[in-house]
């Protein structure tokens, strides 16, 4: 599976070049890319500025002395790269398993290109095997986690390793939502768009057009919308 990993990340980095602007996303997929790039920096001297997508994807690139600036302080993004929990045929995807969606979206939002880097177990026929996460205001959050509960969304408040809420870089909760099977992606992302208390959540539905994939029989393919 690293190996894997590995192969969707040094082959996305190949669609960076001298001067852009690179949103690095966050994962064991995009680590791989973030550690591509770091390399590419060093040895070829790669002359990029790159925006993250969390505090642990900025402690990396930190590390493998990439320049980083904040969001707001560029004009534009070239290309965002990031991996995925899920995709399907359409390429609508589920993201945030490393509790970094809004974040996510939002720089794959002001993106011109955002490409996607997987293995192939993360190719589904139909979304919603994985939970959804859902980020959420601490405030009234146990309200909400009732009105899913509710309508039958099967919630768990995603825990860290102390059995306490996760806190998110912004400082919000995750609440994951256990739906099996999530037959309308385009309608639950509205329903969840207008439901307050939902800062952001994971559906990143029609959102991006290319889809690096690794497989142990077919190699590395990439799949364009
Ligand atoms: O959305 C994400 C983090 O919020 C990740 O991109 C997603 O969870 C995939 O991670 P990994 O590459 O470790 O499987």
């Amino acid at each position: 599976m690293d190996n894997l990993k590995r192969q969707v990340g040094i082959e996305a980095a190949k669609f960076v070049k001298n001067g852009m602007v690179v949103g690095l996303g966050t994962g064991s997929t995009a680590a791989y890319f973030v550690a591509e790039l770091g390399r590419r920096v060093a040895a070829e001297n790669l002359r990029i500025t790159a925006v993250t997508t969390s505090s642990v994807t900025s402690a990396q690139a930190r590390k493998l002395n990439i320049p980083l600036k904040d969001i707001d302080e560029v004009e534009a993004i070239d290309l965002t790269v990031d991996g995925a929990d899920e995709i399907d045929q359409t390429l609508n995807g589920i993201k945030g398993g490393g509790a970094a969606l809004l974040m996510e979206k939002i720089v794959a939002t002001y993106s011109k290109d955002y490409i996607w880097i997987v293995d192939e177990s993360k190719m589904v026929a139909h979304l919603g095997a994985f939970p959804l996460p859902v980020e959420v205001v601490p405030f009234g959050c146990g309200q909400l986690f009732r009105l899913f509960e509710k309508s039958g969304f099967k919630p768990t408040f995603r825990l860290d390793d102390k059995g306490a809420l996760w806190l998110t870089d912004s400082g919000n909760h995750i609440i994951d939502l256990h739906m099996n099977e999530i037959s309308a992606p385009e309608k639950l992302a509205r329903l969840l768009d207008d439901t307050v208390g939902v800062v952001e959540h994971g559906l990143f539905n029609d959102m991006v057009k290319t889809v690096i994939i690794a497989s142990e029989t077919e190699g590395v393919k990439i799949v364009t919308k």
